[in-house]
């Protein structure tokens, strides 16, 4: 219940209270929340109310609200969840809620190091068919996939945030037919759906985070975009993996939704055949029922579902810290390309295009393999919440504008 004249169906009801960093014109970016189609304006509010945690809340980024911990986000949300249901708080939190439509959001956290992973396994099958089967592998997926989650350090300096406009890379490629490589704008620039976790309580070096513990560490939820050349990846990546054919820029959604407000997100992660070694099992890990939709220029391509992920979040979290790697507050690790296994459930255009060689068509006539100059891609989900409601993850967006270089 609630005293704000919320519709049934908002998405940013009070079982979601997703966090950002939003500005008025002419003021500093703080903290808020969204509900409905307004922001709460959180760090003020609980200044006025006298809350201790008040402090946490000030900043223009989320970090340090992630640092404070767990029993913070759990203490912050009960709070605010009081404000906003009790009629009697009512004149207290009026003057801090400020309507989505006039503020600016900004990228929500400082983002320490980035790593994405390779965990779905519809992906993972499809750019291995359509990367190496075509080469010389004898099989789409490596002799490791099922062993670990794969990943790769990305560059968490170029981590944008949703509405920033993507320059068309320039770089190196060679295609399969050509002898040399030659300098250009990118012509097979790609999406890849994917969902982000945020590290809010760092870790020591030398000490491992166990599956057990996922929810000591990470806050919440975000929507990426790992933007990816796909020319100039296939020519670079060989031995050490992704470099500039995705370091250019990843979006990510304004909103990260608590770990907390997905409770009844929360499904049964698939079999793992063969079962994984000791440190990435645990019976405290599950999957998110997050519903992807895809749109290019305002039109539907895909929708992907995250709830088959291979390797979970918990797992992806285990891995990465085996080797004594601490956390950092603001660490971001995407999930890796979400796909389903029907074609209109690919999360990339790599594979809606089977790797260019076949067009799709979009409804107003045009046809794609990758993006063109102009192309605008918005990602969008949902997730299950308690009583019939539906979580809302806002979107990552971004248009791709011209390249900056002229080909030399
Ligand atoms: O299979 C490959 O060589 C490359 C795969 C990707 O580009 C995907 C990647 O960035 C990891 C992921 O998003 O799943
Ligand atoms: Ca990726
Ligand atoms: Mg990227």
């Amino acid at each position: 219940m609630t005293w704000l004249d919320l519709p049934e169906d908002s998405v940013f009801g009070l079982a979601n209270l997703p966090y950002g960093v939003f500005s008025r014109p002419g003021q500093e970016p703080r903290v808020g929340i969204a509900v409905g189609s307004s922001v709460l304006d959180v760090g003020t509010l609980a200044e006025a109310a006298g809350a201790a945690f008040a402090p946490v809340l000030w900043g223009p980024s989320l970090n340090p609200f992630l640092a404070a911990g767990r029993e913070t986000w759990s203490l912050v949300r009960e709070k605010v969840t009081e404000w906003l249901s009790d009629e009697a708080h009512r004149d207290l939190v009026t003057p801090h809620l400020v309507p989505l439509a006039e503020v600016q959001l900004h990228l929500p956290f400082e983002v320490a190091d980035y790593v994405d992973f390779y965990s779905n396994e519809h992906h993972a099958v499809n750019a291995g068919t359509i990367f190496r089967l075509a080469d010389d592998a004898t099989d789409a997926l490596t002799p490791n996939w099922k062993h670990l989650p794969i990943g790769y350090h990305g560059r968490a300096g170029t981590v944008v945030v949703s509405g920033t406009p993507i320059v068309r890379p320039s770089g190196q490629r060679k295609p399969r037919n050509e002898e040399k490589p030659t300098y250009g704008p990118s012509l097979r620039l790609d999406i890849e759906a994917e969902v982000g976790f945020v590290v809010g309580t760092p870790s020591k070096l030398g000490e491992q985070v166990g599956v057990g513990a996922f929810e000591d560490h990470v806050f919440g939820v975000c929507l990426v975009n790992d933007w990816s050349a796909r020319d100039i990846q296939a020519w670079e990546y060989q031995p050490l993996g992704p470099f500039l054919g995705k370091s250019f820029a990843t979006s990510v959604s304004p909103w990260i939704v608590p770990l907390e407000a997905l409770q009844h997100a929360r499904v049964a992660p698939p079999p793992q055949d063969p079962e994984p070694l000791p440190y990435l099992l645990g019976d405290t890990h599950w999957g998110l029922d997050l519903g992807m939709e895809i749109r290019v220029n305002g039109h539907v391509v895909s929708r992907p579902p995250f709830a088959t992920q291979y390797w979970t979040a918990a797992q992806q979290l285990a891995h990465l810290t085996v080797n004594g790697a601490s956390l950092r507050t603001g660490d971001l690790y995407a999930s890796g390309t979400v796909s389903g296994p029907e074609k209109d459930q690919r999360g990339s255009l790599l594979e809606l295009s089977w790797g260019g060689r076949e067009p799709f068509d979009l409804p107003d006539g045009s046809q794609r393999t990758f993006l063109e100059d102009g192309d605008e891609v918005i990602i969008t989900a949902t997730a299950p919440g308690p009583d019939g409601a539906r979580i809302g993850f806002g979107e990552v967006a971004g248009r791709v504008v011209p390249a900056v270089t002229e080909e030399k």
